[in-house]
């Protein structure tokens, strides 16, 4: 399986149509992938908060339909990163995408864990209430974002509704990049699965994007990882891993059927 990670930057000075072009140029570059990654909400630019509504659609809007037509042009699994969806009821949503290679959007997952730390993400956006994951020919492919590689409860949840591969797009810090490494390794070897995480770059609102989106399997083997700059970076793996992992190293049978029939003694207020 042939893993194209597009990490990009969303400039504050360019239109986003034209960022729309030029992403769908490196995207059509990448078209012998079978899975081509985009990062968290690169259209508007995760930390251009005050352009959320103005770049909101609907789940039918015209931004989905260019990115599986996009999917059918290349012939590859497209994960469109996520955009900002605007429900029927008004409110805004960070939700990550994937297209089959014919076109169809096959998985969308809304980000969980809205973020509130020096973000205005958590006072502006929904946060999703389910999680999925769908077959493919590579394994079933589930997605959690960005901040979501905090919770380990969520992604037993995910590993619950039987992930083998798990997209991340993502607009996270260079300056908490050690956490970053860290989370993708750590859950990518809690939760036996394969980590397909792919940050944005460059500076948006005065943040600096950490880039060093990476692939890493159930081993915590990074086995591709990018710099900082714009571009594509490829990743060749067997998703085979991740059953073999299962099967040599059983752990995951080894969980109780809930922690919270756990008794806790001693607890401090
Ligand atoms: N886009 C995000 O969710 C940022 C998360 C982050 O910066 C962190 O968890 O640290």
């Amino acid at each position: 399986m042939k893993i194209a990670l597009v990490q990009i930057g969303s400039p504050e000075d360019e239109p986003v149509a034209a960022r729309f072009d030029r992403v769908a140029g490196l995207v059509r570059s990448a078209a012998s992938a079978d899975l081509i990654v985009l990062p968290e909400l690169w259209a508007t630019g995760y930390f251009a908060f005050d352009d959320y509504a103005r770049d909101a659609e609907p789940a039918d809007g015209p931004s989905l339909a260019r990115l599986g037509e996009l999917a059918r042009e290349t012939g590859a699994y497209l994960h469109g990163g996520s955009f900002v969806e605007r429900l029927p009821d008004g409110a805004l949503r960070n939700t990550a995408v994937l297209f089959d290679p014919t076109g169809e959007l096959v998985h969308s997952y809304s980000k969980v864990h809205v973020f509130g730390y020096q973000s205005k993400e958590a006072q502006l956006l929904k946060p999703g209430d389910h999680v999925s994951a769908v077959a493919t020919p590579f394994g079933a492919v589930a997605g959690t974002t960005c901040y979501d590689l905090r919770f380990p409860e969520l992604w037993r949840c995910l590993v619950d509704a039987g992930a083998e591969i798990v997209i991340v797009p993502a607009a996270w810090p260079a300056a908490r990049l050690a956490h970053w490494r860290l989370f993708t390794t750590a859950r990518a070897v809690e939760d036996q699965v394969l980590v397909v995480a792919c940050n944005a770059t460059g500076t948006q609102g005065g943040v600096e994007l950490g880039g060093h989106s990476r692939v890493v399997d159930p081993w915590g083997t990074v086995l591709a990882e990018a710099g900082t700059e714009e571009g594509i970076t490829w990743c060749d793996v067997d998703p085979g891993v991740v059953p073999a992992t299962r099967e040599q190293f059983p752990v995951l049978d080894d969980r109780l059927p809930s922690y919270r029939e756990l008794t806790i003694r001693g607890a401090h207020a």
